[in-house]
């Protein structure tokens, strides 16, 4: 029988893939058979240390440094990758970042900033990506959500209009894009243990205790944790699926919460 979730030597683009969501993402679909083109934007280094710890796994891996945000560099890289490595099938664009700052003290740098990241540059990345997917009518995008795609908090309103407004995207592209056999959908972690979650995650921090009480799994999640839902949205065992958000969350969304006094 077919393996529904074999991807032996498709081609997967992970942005900002060094570490944290993005490295774990790129072990679960290198551990099932893909070649991995690390991203990040901070330093040669930093990548050329993550494509050797994949390949210390056995998992075929190349970097390219790139920011997303810049078209023409996104189009340069693109254009190298294809020619260097071959046809990208499977794109995550799982390059983030968060300020946390109470909207009337935040400044519209900062606002622009965060949706720049985190909006714009799946924007960019996935058309530049897609117009291959499209010629060759096989593409598989995953936007990498957040709980702030359906919830708010405060200090995190502009992480969660771009996080909100990338659910949006993803459907859209799916609507666009889903005739040309391209599949895009959307991952949407929970809370995780990743550099991005360090300062709230401190042992004693009120929102630390606060996330554990809030998830039903009643513990922070573990980024290999997303592996599986990485591979499935990459894999010919998700080919009618599309514009899909998947929340791999230890339940957070199922429920409201409870009140303290209860187990
Ligand atoms: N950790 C969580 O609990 C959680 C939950 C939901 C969603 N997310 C999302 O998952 C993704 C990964 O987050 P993480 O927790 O691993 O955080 P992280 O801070 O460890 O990783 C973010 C990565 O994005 C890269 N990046 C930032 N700007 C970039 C740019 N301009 N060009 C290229 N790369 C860039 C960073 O260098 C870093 O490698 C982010 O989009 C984040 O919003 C995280
Ligand atoms: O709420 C925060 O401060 C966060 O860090 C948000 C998390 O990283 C994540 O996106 C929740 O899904």
């Amino acid at each position: 029988m077919t393996n529904l979730f074999d991807i032996k030597g498709k081609i997967a683009l992970i942005t900002g893939s060094t570490h944290g969501l993005g490295m774990a993402m790129a072990k679960g679909l290198g551990e099932a058979g893909a070649t991995i083109v690390v991203n990040g934007n901070s330093s040669q280094q930093k990548i050329d240390a993550a494509v050797a710890e994949l390949k210390k796994e056995g998992i075929n891996a190349v970097g390219y440094k790139f920011n997303v945000t810049d078209e023409k560099e996104v189009i340069d890289a693109i254009k190298k990758i294809e020619t260097e490595v071959g046809p990208i099938a499977i794109l995550i664009n799982n390059a983030g970042i968060i300020k946390r700052i109470p909207l009337i003290e935040m400044e519209v740098a900062d606002f622009k900033e965060v949706i720049d990241i985190d909006l714009v540059s799946p924007f960019i990345v996935s058309k530049h990506v897609a117009k291959g997917m499209i010629e060759r009518r096989q593409g598989k995008i995953i936007n990498i959500c957040s709980m702030m795609s359906e919830l708010g908090r405060n200090t995190v309103g502009a992480y969660a209009a771009a996080k909100g407004g990338l659910k949006m995207l993803t459907k859209n592209m799916a609507t666009e894009w889903a005739k040309y056999n391209v599949q895009i959908n959307g991952i949407g972690p929970g809370y995780f243990a990743t550099e991005q979650t360090k300062p709230i995650r401190v042992d004693g921090h009120p929102f630390n205790d606060f996330i554990i009480s809030r998830t039903p799994a009643a513990k922070w999640g573990d980024p290999g944790d997303l592996a599986g839902a990485a591979i499935f949205l990459s894999s010919k065992a998700s080919d009618f699926v599309n514009g899909h958000i998947l929340y791999v969350d230890g339940g957070i969304l199922a429920t409201i919460g409870k009140p303290s006094n209860e187990e």
